[in-house]
C-alpha cells in the first residue's frame, strides 16, 4: 500500500511551482487520500533562491527541502510547470528514472509535442495547457455549442479572448489554443486560425477562430469565447480567481497516474486533463 506519493516539482521556485508545494504540503489537502511528500523541488541552477528552503520560498513553513538543480534518481512523479526551453531536460529525467511526468508548461514547440508523443510510449504521462476543472468542463460546453450552431440560419463567428497577467511569456494562452482546436473540429471542413486583426482585413469569412491574448495586471487567467450570431450570442466565460485551481487539477493528476494507493499506476500513454477527469471521448 503507497500512502505516500514522493514528489518532484519542476519550475519549483515559480508562480505555480510555489503554489504546488504549498498545497501538496498542505495538511489538509485531500483528506482520505494518499498525501504528497515533496522530494525534490528543481529550478535552475542559476536561480537567486537556489539552495534556500522550497517551504520557505513557497510562503509556507520550513518543509527540510531545498530549491535544487539535480534531478532525485527516486520519485513517485513529477510535476513540471516551467519554461518551454526547460522542458526538455525534464522529460530526459523521466524517461532515464522511470518517473511518470505531469506536464503543464505552455508555449511548446510542434518538435516538444512530439518529443512528448513519443515519451509516453514509455511513461505515463498527463500532459494538458489547463488543469482547471472549470476549464476542462468549459472546453467540452464550448465544443457542444459550436456542434449545435454551426449550421444556424445566417451562420456563427467563434472568437477566443483570453486575459492573462503582465509577466505571461507566450500568447496566445495555451488553453486558447486548445478550445481552438476543439471548437474546429466540432465546426468541421477547413478552419482559419486568425491572431488578431489590424488594417484592411476584408470581411470575416465564415470558416474562421479568432484569437485574442489582452495582457493586464495580476490575472490568474480568464477565457471568453464569443459564439456571435445575428441579432444574439453566447459568452462562455471561465476565469480563475486565483492559481490554486491549476495546483490543485496538477496534483490530482499525479495522484491519478500514481493509482489509487494499490500499486495500479497507469500504465505508459499520453493522457490529458479529460481523462483525469473521466471526461474522454473514449
Ligand atoms: N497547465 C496549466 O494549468 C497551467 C500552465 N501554466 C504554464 O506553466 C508555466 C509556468 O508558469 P509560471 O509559474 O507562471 O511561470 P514562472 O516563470 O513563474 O515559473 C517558471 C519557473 O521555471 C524556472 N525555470 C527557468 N528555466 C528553468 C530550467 N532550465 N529548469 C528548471 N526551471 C527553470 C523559472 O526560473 P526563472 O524565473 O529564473 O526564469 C521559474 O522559477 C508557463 O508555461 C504557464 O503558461 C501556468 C498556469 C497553469
Ligand atoms: O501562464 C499562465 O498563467 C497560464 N497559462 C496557461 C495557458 O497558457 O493556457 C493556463 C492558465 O490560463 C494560466
Amino acid at each position: 500500500m503507497n500512502s505516500t506519493i514522493k514528489l518532484a516539482v519542476h519550475g519549483a521556485a515559480g508562480r505555480m511551482g510555489q503554489r504546488v508545494v504549498a498545497l501538496a504540503a498542505a495538511e489538509d489537502h485531500a483528506p482520505r487520500q494518499s498525501r504528497f511528500q515533496i522530494v525534490a523541488a528543481i529550478d535552475h541552477p542559476d536561480h537567486p533562491k537556489m539552495g534556500q528552503d522550497a517551504g520557505l520560498v513557497a510562503g509556507i513553513g520550513e518543509l527540510n527541502t531545498t530549491l535544487s538543480a539535480t534531478w532525485p534518481s527516486e520519485a513517485d512523479v513529477v510535476i513540471d510547470f516551467s519554461l518551454p526551453e526547460a522542458l526538455d531536460g525534464c522529460v530526459d529525467a523521466c524517461l532515464k528514472h522511470g518517473i511518470p511526468l505531469v506536464v503543464a508548461t505552455t508555449g511548446l514547440s510542434d518538435a516538444q509535442k512530439e518529443k512528448l508523443a513519443e515519451a509516453g510510449k514509455s511513461l505515463p504521462i498527463v500532459w494538458a495547457p489547463s488543469m482547471s476543472l472549470a476549464v476542462n468542463l468549459s472546453m467540452r460546453i464550448a465544443a457542444q455549442i459550436t456542434t449545435a450552431l454551426k449550421d444556424v440560419a445566417g451562420g456563427v463567428d467563434i472568437e477566443i479572448l483570453e486575459r492573462h497577467h503582465r509577466f505571461k511569456a507566450d500568447a496566445p494562452s495555451g488553453t486558447a489554443l486548445k478550445f481552438g482546436e476543439l471548437i474546429a473540429s466540432a465546426m468541421g471542413g477547413e478552419v482559419d486560425h486568425i491572431h488578431g486583426r489590424e488594417g484592411h482585413t476584408g470581411q470575416r469569412t465564415r470558416n474562421e477562430i479568432g484569437y485574442h491574448a489582452i495582457r493586464v495586471g495580476d490575472n490568474p487567467g480568464e477565457h471568453t469565447i464569443v459564439f456571435g450570431m445575428l441579432g444574439e450570442r453566447i459568452e462562455l466565460n471561465v476565469a480563475a480567481s486565483n492559481r490554486d485551481c491549476y495546483a490543485s487539477g496538477a496534483l490530482a493528476a499525479a495522484r491519478w497516474l500514481c493509482g489509487p494507493s494499490d500499486g495500479t499506476a497507469k500504465p505508459a500513454g499520453l493522457y490529458n486533463m479529460f481523462d483525469v477527469l473521466g471526461m474522454s471521448d473514449e
